[in-house]
This record gives C-alpha cells, sequence and structure tokens, in this order.
C-alpha cells in the first residue's frame, strides 16, 4: 500500500514537503546546525558545492570537502524541528518518493551536529568543545514515538528521581550517541565526552531569569549535582536528544558536538562565538575525512 499523501507530503516538483530536497541532493554523511547562516560557515571550506536549497529555516547545501561528500542542513531551533528534519532526511534515503514506497534496501546515514550550547560545570570552560556521549531529553518527542528499546531505562529513572520534576513535566528520556562516531571523534582526546541536557527552551527550561519566576528554582543545582555511575550532566541545548533518538529509531548513526558559548556557573557568555564555532567546524571536517 503507497503511503498516503496526506503523511508523505511532496512539493508539485516531487521534493519532501519542507526541506524541498530531492533524494539526489542529499549526501549519506550529513552534518545538521541549528543556525541557518552557520551553512556557509561550514561550505565556506568545501572545494565545490552542488546544491543550495533554502525553505523556512532549512537551508542546506551539498558539496565535497577533500573527496567527502557532504550535505550541510540548518535545523533551527528545538526538538519540534528535528522531528520534521529526521523523517524527512530518512525519507529521502529510504523511501522511493515516486511509489511512495519504503525501498528494500535500508541506507544508514551519518549525522553530525555542530552545534552551540552552555555548559553547567565548572570544569568545563567557556570556548571548549564537548562530544556528547548521552543525551537527557527534557522533551517529550520520543514518547511518541514506539521507543522503549532504544532508550537507556535506567539513567532516564534516576534523572526522575534525582530532579524530582513535578509530575506535570514531561517524563525524561535518555539516548546515546552511535558508539562508533563517538570514538572517531574523541579518541585524539582533543575534545571532551560529556552528558547532554537537551531543554525544551532557553529560558526557564535553562534556569534563565529574565523577568519571569521559575517553577523549581532548584531545577540548574540540581541536574548540575545529578551523578549516575560517577556521570554527570555537562551542557545544556535544544537538539540533541530528538536527534539521538530519531537516528537510532531509523538504524541511523548520530554524534552532536558542541562549542560551549557560556558557562552558567561564572556568569559568562561567550564575546567571540565565531572563533569557537569555526574551531569545531574546523575540527569536525578534519575527523570526517578519515571516517
Ligand atoms: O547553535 P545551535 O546549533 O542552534 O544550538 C543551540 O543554540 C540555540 C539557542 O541559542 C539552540 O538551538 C541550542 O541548541
Ligand atoms: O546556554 C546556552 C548556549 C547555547 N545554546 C543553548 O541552548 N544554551
Amino acid at each position: 500500500m503507497p503511503i498516503k499523501e496526506s503523511e508523505l507530503v511532496l512539493n508539485e516538483d516531487g521534493s519532501i514537503y519542507h526541506l524541498h530536497l530531492l533524494p539526489h541532493q542529499l549526501a549519506d554523511l550529513i552534518i545538521t546546525v541549528g543556525d541557518p547562516e552557520r551553512v556557509e560557515k561550514v561550505t565556506q571550506y568545501f572545494d565545490d558545492i552542488e546544491v543550495n536549497v533554502r525553505k523556512r529555516e532549512f537551508h542546506t547545501q551539498t558539496g565535497t570537502y577533500q573527496g567527502k561528500r557532504i550535505s550541510v542542513i540548518s535545523t533551527g531551533i528545538g526538538t519540534d524541528n528535528i522531528d520534521i528534519v529526521f523523517n524527512e532526511l530518512d525519507a529521502l534515503a529510504n523511501i522511493d518518493l515516486e511509489k511512495r514506497e519504503v525501498k528494500k534496501n535500508l541506507k544508514q546515514l551519518q549525522i553530525i551536529r555542530v552545534g552551540t550550547s552552555g555548559a553547567i560545570q565548572e570544569d568545563i570552560p567557556m570556548n571548549s568543545l564537548v562530544a556528547t556521549q548521552t543525551a537527557i531529553g527534557f522533551d517529550s518527542l520520543l514518547h511518541f514515538y514506539k521507543s522503549e528499546s532504544i532508550q537507556e531505562l535506567e539513567i532516564a529513572k534516576e534523572v526522575e528521581h534525582q530532579l524530582a520534576l513535578a509530575d506535570f513535566k514531561a517524563k525524561p528520556y535518555v539516548v546515546n550517541s552511535s558508539a562508533e562516531l563517538l570514538d572517531h571523534f574523541t579518541q585524539s582526546g582533543e575534545i571532551s565526552k560529556g552528558i547532554t541536557a537537551t531543554n525544551v527552551g532557553f529560558y526557564a527550561p535553562q534556569g534563565r531569569v529574565l523577568r519571569a519566576p521559575l517553577q523549581d528554582e532548584n531545577f540548574m543545582q540540581k541536574l548540575t549535582q545529578f551523578n549516575y555511575k560517577n556521570l554527570r550532566v555537562t551542557n545544556l541545548e535544544m537538539e540533541t536528544s530528538g536527534i539521538y533518538g530519531m537516528a537510532k529509531l531509523f538504524g541511523h548513526q548520530a554524534l552532536s558536538l558542541n562549542a560551549i558559548l557560556a558557562n552558567r556557573l561564572t556568569g559568562e557568555f561567550s564575546k567571540n562565538p565565531g572563533e569557537i564555532v569555526d574551531q569545531l567546524i574546523k575540527f569536525t571536517l578534519k575527523k570526517i575525512v578519515t571516517l
């Protein structure tokens, strides 16, 4: 049975609904960034660019870097966008869009997030780099999919217990990175490993107060002090749990790399975020060449 037009939505030119891409325009190796302006910050180092497509916050460029074909895609902010981007990336790779049928031979994509983040431990300084070994999702995206088998349920229980979240909030979920990608990117010791909390917002969900008061004033302190078998939460951002969850659901490999722009304990925010993001981009491309 072909997938209905209301479920697999295509544009008039046959491209997938939000990303506006055709299957041949996507590489098997993908870099995701949050900010659409960051796409060209990555592809400025490419040898050539064959695809340049923009729709809403989703900007894609596909090209080659030292012989590797790579697509760079902006996701915008939040795991709600990750739901869209990952379903559409997988559809481009693994669904025959003309027949509206899942292909017999499934492709495994390699997906690397080059993102920005805030540290919540004193010894993770601003302007450093962190690779996410494990992501804790405070959003509820993964709970809408049949996903128990890909979650780290024991850690999630521990998060729920140690953080004593109010029962009207989403239950946290926990997912690991691709072990293979984590090993490849961290074995040289140029980047540290950490646990990343993915929050549903930048302000109260990450303990920031401008004018609106927090529901739980102790949330950040509990997160900083969280301990599971001597592992601690290192940094906060807004996409990685969704990326790890969706990648595992579809059988793709994913890794999230973070440029630390803020240290929440010292109260500092990077004066030159472009510089550390550029350092992360160069590091990512260097490691991709030997993947
Ligand atoms: O810089 P990006 O990759 O967007 O990542 C971080 O920055 C945004 C918030 O400023 C959120 O998307 C967060 O995850
Ligand atoms: O503190 C920070 C910095 C970047 N991105 C976030 O989500 N939080």
